[in-house]
């Protein structure tokens, strides 16, 4: 059943002299169709061709990619008498998955890139089943020339939002496309249902994982009076036990240390020290749903006489206070970089070849450095940068291996960035064993062991480190920042305000360490001397968005941000002074987390 032609016309006029000169339409345009060509004329989308975005980085084995194959498999079949496609997208409208009931209609659709990887958000594409949903907040059914694009006008596509159920937020958009001819209100109701039980088997889905760790936290806590922590991905369960044993302080840093190392291994038997000075040993085992981690649930028991403790192995040397660094290393709170720190001083103490493993900026030469300065007074540190090794292997080797005749410590930074003839070259060339005085170390990121040119390279260290990101050692962040604050303004009398100190906080630091510094470099050229306050720091650390940023979208957030504080926070005067819709401000204040 297609539309009734008069409408069909009607409609198609209204829209060329909508186009043409901005009146709104005539006819009876449903309000949402009509507020979408508005918002489509004011972003600027050109009515006669789409040209959506590419995206290269989009995760097409999600959890709502899992959850919805089999409700789309079922919604082609319930409709396989119409050509259409299915399609799921994510919550920008980028296309994760389609599946088509033809291939023919697969062609037509392709020709207008409605494909994996393409983004139908309305900014670019106008008004469509996909972006119009996302900003209307609700299903939609654009029919032929409802779109706002030409080359849309012989579609139809009803579309329904996909909320998660626990928070209520959009994941995404469901929708079925198909010629405007074929196109039958049937479609609407269906697609909507469909997002339904999509949503149902994200509650499922949720529940499977959730259940899973809760039955092994059970069992756990179920013998005897142990004390049990389970920590998932949002969920965090403690028995009384462990309540009793840990202040709140010490158990957000056992949380920590379970979150961090839950990621990386599937059993845990570690020493680590707490904030209240306490050291305690944390047992652990991941819990997993087929390929799905539901979390960890440990054990933790304070350590009475940790220094004589035969049994702990690994566990206890990772404690050894004894030569542990001191200075910033000291002060930290965050177990998993006591943990990092106190591998490499071992090695640094051993002359013990030593790879420490991290994201950029997370401090990984500063450990280095920081422990050899301290373990050995006077020594002096080479640092080898990965560009002017590939440039001269040979000047590099020939600093890794001359004489030396105090302790020294030569670091490779970022090992993984090396040319592989240039990894050959260091590991023919590198002695094996060292010669006492010297210490070998290098730095990575977490992925080097998908390189395989570098094996022989790193079979030449015998300890790694991994240092935690930022965002894993929240509980340093007031020492980091105060750290940070005296060596960017030595001699100066300046602090940071609680209000500031909470966004930092807030913050997720993809940039690490680095990025902190840079925040607190901009804030003291606002504020040289005195209290930096919230405002004083850069617009991007009122912001945690969902997803990475490309360069445009900063731009945007820091405009919004700007503007805002401008407003004093009022969203309304906000959106005027923009220029864009009070919804748009809205979706685009949820995208980026934008918290001012
Ligand atoms: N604990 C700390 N106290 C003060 N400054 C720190 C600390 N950790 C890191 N920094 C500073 O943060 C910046 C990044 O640290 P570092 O160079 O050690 O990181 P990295 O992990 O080796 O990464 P990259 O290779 O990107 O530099 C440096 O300017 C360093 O001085």
């Amino acid at each position: 059943m297609g539309e009734v032609p008069d409408r069909s016309a009607q409609l198609a006029t209204a829209r060329v002299e909508f186009v043409a000169n901005g009146n709104s339409a005539p006819c009876d345009l449903p309000n949402h169709v009509a507020a979408s060509w508005r918002r489509s004329a004011s972003y600027g989308v050109s009515p006669d061709e789409v040209c959506p975005d590419y995206w290269t980085d989009l995760d097409f084995g999600s959890r709502l990619v899992r959850c919805a194959q089999p409700v789309i498999e079922q919604l082609v079949d319930q409709l396989s008498d119409i050509p259409l496609g299915v399609a799921l997208t994510d919550d920008r409208a980028r296309l994760l998955s389609r599946r088509d009931s033809d291939s023919w209609i697969g062609r037509r659709l392709d020709r207008v890139y409605f494909a994996q990887g393409f983004g139908y958000a309305e900014g670019t594409v106008g008004t469509n089943g996909v972006g119009t949903v996302l900003e209307f907040g609700d299903s939609v059914h654009i029919v032929g020339a409802e779109h706002f694009v030409d080359s849309l006008q012989s579609f139809a596509c009803a579309g329904a939002p996909v909320r998660n159920p626990f928070t209520g937020r959009v994941e995404g958009v469901l929708d079925v496309s198909c010629l405007s001819r074929h196109s039958t209100p049937v479609m609407h109701s269906l697609v909507r249902s469909a997002a339904q039980r999509i949503e149902n088997n994200l509650l499922l889905d949720r529940n499977q994982t959730q259940q899973a760790l809760f039955e092994a936290y059970s069992r756990t806590d179920a013998h005897g009076r142990q004390a049990v922590l389970a920590v998932g991905r949002r969920t965090v369960m403690a028995n009384s036990a462990i309540q009793a044993l840990l202040d709140p302080a010490d158990l957000d840093a056992v949380q920590d240390h379970v979150r961090f190392m839950m990621f990386r291994r599937a059993t845990v038997d570690n020493g680590i020290e707490l904030p209240s000075g306490r050291r305690v040993r944390l047992r652990g085992s991941t819990v997993q749903v087929g390929t799905e981690l539901a979390g960890m649930v440990s054990v933790v028991s304070v350590f009475r006489e940790a220094a004589s403790s035969p049994t702990t192995g690994r566990a206890l040397s990772s404690q050894r206070v004894v030569g542990a660094p001191r200075s910033r290393d000291e002060e930290s709170r965050c177990p998993a970089w006591r943990e990092a720190a106190s591998t490499v001083d071992i090695a640094v103490r051993a002359a013990d070849p030593v790879l420490v493993l991290g994201e950029q900026g997370s401090g990984r030469l500063t450990v280095l450095t920081d422990v050899h300065r301290l373990v050995h007074a006077g020594g002096q540190v080479v640092v080898l940068e990965a560009s002017a090794v590939d440039a001269a292997p040979a000047e590099a080797i020939a600093r890794l291996t001359e004489p030396v005749t105090e302790p020294t410590l030569c670091v490779l930074r970022d090992v993984d960035q090396l040319s592989a003839r240039t990894v050959e070259a260091l590991a023919a060339a590198v002695p094996e064993s060292g010669d006492g005085l010297r210490t070998l170390a290098a730095t990575a990121s977490g992925t080097i062991a998908e390189h395989a040119a570098h094996e022989r390279l790193l079979s030449m260290f015998n300890a790694s480190a991994t240092v935690p990101a930022l965002r894993h050692r929240r509980v340093d962040l007031p020492m980091l920042a105060r750290s940070l604050l005296s060596d960017l303004a030595a001699r100066r009398d300046v602090r940071l305000s609680d209000e500031a100190l909470r966004l930092l906080g807030g913050y997720s630091w993809p940039g690490n360490v680095r990025q902190l510094k840079q925040a607190l470099s901009e804030a003291l050229a606002r504020r040289p001397v005195g209290v930096v306050e919230a405002h004083d720091l850069p617009a991007f650390c009122q912001s945690t968005p969902r997803s990475a940023l490309r360069p445009v979208d900063e731009t945007e957030r820091d405009m919004i941000i700007a503007a805002l504080r401008e407003s004093g926070g009022n969203r309304v005067a906000t959106a005027t002074a923009l220029g864009i819709a009070r919804s748009t401000l809205y979706r685009k204040i949820r995208q980026y987390g934008i918290t001012a």
